[in-house]
């Protein structure tokens, strides 16, 4: 991935991506270490929606990545279901150390279907990966959700130490890009992804391409 220009506010593909999940699961963490790389450890529940933009160039294409950070909290399900549909992505998040909030994450995925666009794609974020030795939910768990639900991928990830955050919007982007039909070289930071905890499911020539390179793990 090629540096960005922050002065630039011109791009040539606009990607919506929505985060959805149970409340505390990190979910704004997760935007503000992907918009500037902070991290707060009282961070505020979201009321309703909130919305952050950040361009990413990928292969010399300016891919504006407008994100909807989602009340987790059931009293703004009716505000949060209407950001749904123009969404093109959406992460379903849970936290590793509550296994809970992974046991709702097909009542998202639901939720999605209904409200969303038909070809919405979907990834599977379980968050809070420095919590190792409060972790309730197993990365293979999340694997074999993944791909029976036809997402994207299962990646883990830390806002906390900004582990795989990055990752996981450029990953979301890229495959994006291909269902527009553009052709994207393999990103040596993406590769990063299949060495941790992460597969992607969808056998899209680039990712087929990359599982080659960096077998699962799981
Ligand atoms: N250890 C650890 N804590 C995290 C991580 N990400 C978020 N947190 C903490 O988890 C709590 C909830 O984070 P939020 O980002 O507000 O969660 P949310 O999913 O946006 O919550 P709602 O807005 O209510 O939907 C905060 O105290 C964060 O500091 C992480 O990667 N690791």
């Amino acid at each position: 991935m090629e540096p960005e220009d922050p002065r630039d506010d011109s791009f040539d593909f606009l990607f919506k991506i929505i985060l959805i999940g149970d409340s505390n699961v990190g979910k704004t963490s997760l935007v503000q270490s992907f918009k500037s790389g902070l991290f707060s450890e009282a961070q505020q529940n979201t009321i309703g929606v909130d919305f952050t933009v950040r361009t990413l160039r990928i292969d010399g294409r300016r891919v504006k990545m407008q994100v909807w950070d989602t009340a987790g909290q059931e009293r703004f399900r009716t505000i949060t279901q209407s950001y749904y549909r123009s969404a093109h992505g959406a992460m379903i998040a849970y936290d590793i150390s509550r296994r809970d909030t992974f046991d709702s994450t097909l009542r998202w995925l639901h939720e999605l279907q209904r409200f969303g666009a038909a070809n919405v794609l979907t990834a599977l974020i379980g968050n809070k990966r420095d919590l190792e030795a409060e972790r309730q939910v197993p990365f293979s768990d999340a694997c074999k959700l993944a791909e029976e639900q036809g997402m994207l991928a299962a990646l883990e990830t830390s806002a906390r130490e900004k582990r795989s955050v990055e990752e996981a919007f450029v990953m979301m982007a890229r495959q994006l890009l291909q269902q527009n039909g553009l052709s994207v070289t393999p990103d040596a930071d993406t590769h990063v992804l299949l060495r941790t905890n992460s597969r992607a499911v969808v056998s899209g020539p680039l990712l087929a391409e990359r599982q080659k390179q960096q077998p699962c793990q799981c």
